[in-house]
């Protein structure tokens, strides 16, 4: 039997489906797919991040005694070429986005494919309420995995050690100039592996669920982009994070955070019009102000924890939870612009982003979604800072010009902009104003439909 092993968004030969499941002789894989980089700005850091990664996973792979054969181009193109070397099937690792699915259905028209559910914990198709329809809510789903949470460790995929490397010019190897980007500095934690920063978060899991809110503090595990590349699989995680020495109730709730990530990818398998539509399917009349829209991408808000946060995602790539949950609220509900378009923002620039997460979280944000927040509960961004971040370190670490100033006028709506001596823009929407209107439209969206 001759195989290709293609490795996607499963960049490890650890608790790996497709190397457990392979026989005889396999060719493994990994292709920069055109169709997404071409999209993509050449500055990407995820470029970056993932090309580092397929190389060190080319040296895993090394070490076993097989090798990657790393391509550059569409997938069709790639497979079109192998078509008629024999190979029997592809083995990979399954994904519910429409792109995904779109591509791996073409590809199947040329050489048959196996996959796999690696990324996730669970099939979306394994847990259904008794009417046998899948479930909306996020707790019932939860409850109905307790035979998952509650065992101490999870079965993980022992590699087939009698795989045989398939002759192929293994040597050919593209640096990221020739893909088209350039090098980008990476946020330090992504210097880490899996196993460090698992380390490093073992040391304050204790404390997870009171400080985790708190954005200016380093309280959260970190391992979302991991999780999305497959450096590390959700088993491995919840294996390794049972394992820690900590109370036991912090260590459920970082494991409940986990099996959102599940929630939000059944729901996208469940409901693949989410990825386009309100999940709920309101009709809401969104507001087309592209100015105000452009502002809160630069953070030019006038309010200074969304500038800061989105200041800082723009240099980074990354934004706390927190962060994310309160800057989605204002441009969906004190902006009332559709979620789709800061969606797409954050797909463009988020180091972690996954598909079915974001889309979720969205469409959470927007009271649009699954189990999503009830659209009169609208996060007051001054509120929020001022319990979250009462002496402003955060944002004074992102907006240098706020050094000085005093963090209750930072707290306080129109504060900074009362100090002449600032040069700091003006808000582009009073906060009760636009709260108003954001209820008042949801009122009448919600009426309308029901
Ligand atoms: C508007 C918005 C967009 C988001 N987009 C993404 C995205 O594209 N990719 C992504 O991985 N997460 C997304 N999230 C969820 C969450 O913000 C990140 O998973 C988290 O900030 C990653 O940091 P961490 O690993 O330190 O998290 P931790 O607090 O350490 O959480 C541990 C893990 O649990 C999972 N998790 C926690 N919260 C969520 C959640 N709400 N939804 C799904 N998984 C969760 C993640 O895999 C995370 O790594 C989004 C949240 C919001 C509000």
């Amino acid at each position: 039997m001759k195989q290709i092993l293609w490795f996607r968004r499963d960049l490890r030969v650890t608790d790996s489906a497709i190397l457990a499941n392979a026989k005889d002789e396999v060719l493994p894989i990994f292709i920069f797919d055109k169709n997404i980089l071409d999209k993509l700005s050449k500055d990407d850091k995820r470029v970056t991040f993932i090309y580092k990664n397929v190389l060190k996973l080319k040296e895993d792979l090394k070490s076993i005694g097989l090798d990657l054969a790393i391509f550059y181009g569409t997938p069709k193109e790639v497979f079109e070429s192998l078509k008629n070397k024999g190979f029997d099937t592809i083995l990979c690792s399954v994904d519910f986005d429409n792109y995904a699915k779109k591509r791996d259905e073409e590809i199947s028209k040329i050489i048959a494919m196996e996959t796999f559910t690696d990324s996730f914990i669970i099939h979306p198709k394994d847990a259904l309420k008794s009417d046998k329809t899948p479930y909306k809510v996020f707790t019932p789903f939860y409850k109905s995995l307790s035979f998952i949470w509650e065992s101490e460790s999870l079965v993980l995929f022992e590699r087939n050690k009698n795989l045989k490397k398939i002759e192929f010019d293994y040597d050919v190897i593209l640096g990221l100039q020739d893909l088209g980007f350039i090098k980008q500095k990476l946020p330090e934690f992504l210097e880490k592996n899996a196993d460090e920063l698992i380390d490093e978060f073992s040391l304050k899991i204790s404390n997870y669920q009171e400080d985790r809110d708190f954005f200016y503090k380093n309280a959260t595990s970190n391992l979302a982009v991991h999780l999305r590349f497959g450096l590390i699989s959700p088993r491995e995680l919840f294996n390794k994070i049972k394992k820690v020495r900590a109370i036991q109730s912090q260590k459920d709730f970082y494991i409940r955070e986990l099996f959102w990530r599940e929630f939000y990818n059944y729901i996208l398998f469940h409901f693949p019009k989410s990825e386009f539509e309100n999940l709920n399917e309101i009709k809401v009349n969104w507001s087309l102000n592209e100015e105000n829209f452009q502002k809160w991408c630069d953070g030019n808000t006038g309010v200074p924890l969304i500038d800061a946060a989105m200041r800082y995602f723009n240099l980074t790539g990354t934004m706390h939870n927190r962060l994310r949950m309160i800057v989605s609220s204002y441009l969906t509900k004190n902006l009332l612009i559709d979620w789709k378009k800061g969606e797409e923002y954050f797909a463009s620039k988020l180091l972690d982003y996954e598909a079915s997460s974001n889309i979720g979280s969205w469409q959470w944000a927007a009271s649009t979604g699954a189990d999503a927040v009830p659209y009169f509960r609208i996060f007051n961004p001054y509120l929020q800072s001022a319990k979250f971040d009462k002496d402003a370190i955060f944002i004074k670490s992102v907006i240098l010009e706020l050094k000085e100033v005093n963090p209750k006028l930072i707290h306080t709506e129109n504060g900074v902009q009362s100090n002449l001596f600032l040069n700091y823009p003006a808000q582009i929407v009073s906060i009760e104003f636009s709260r108003n209107r954001a209820i008042e439209e949801f009122k009448r969206a919600n009426n309308e439909k029901s």
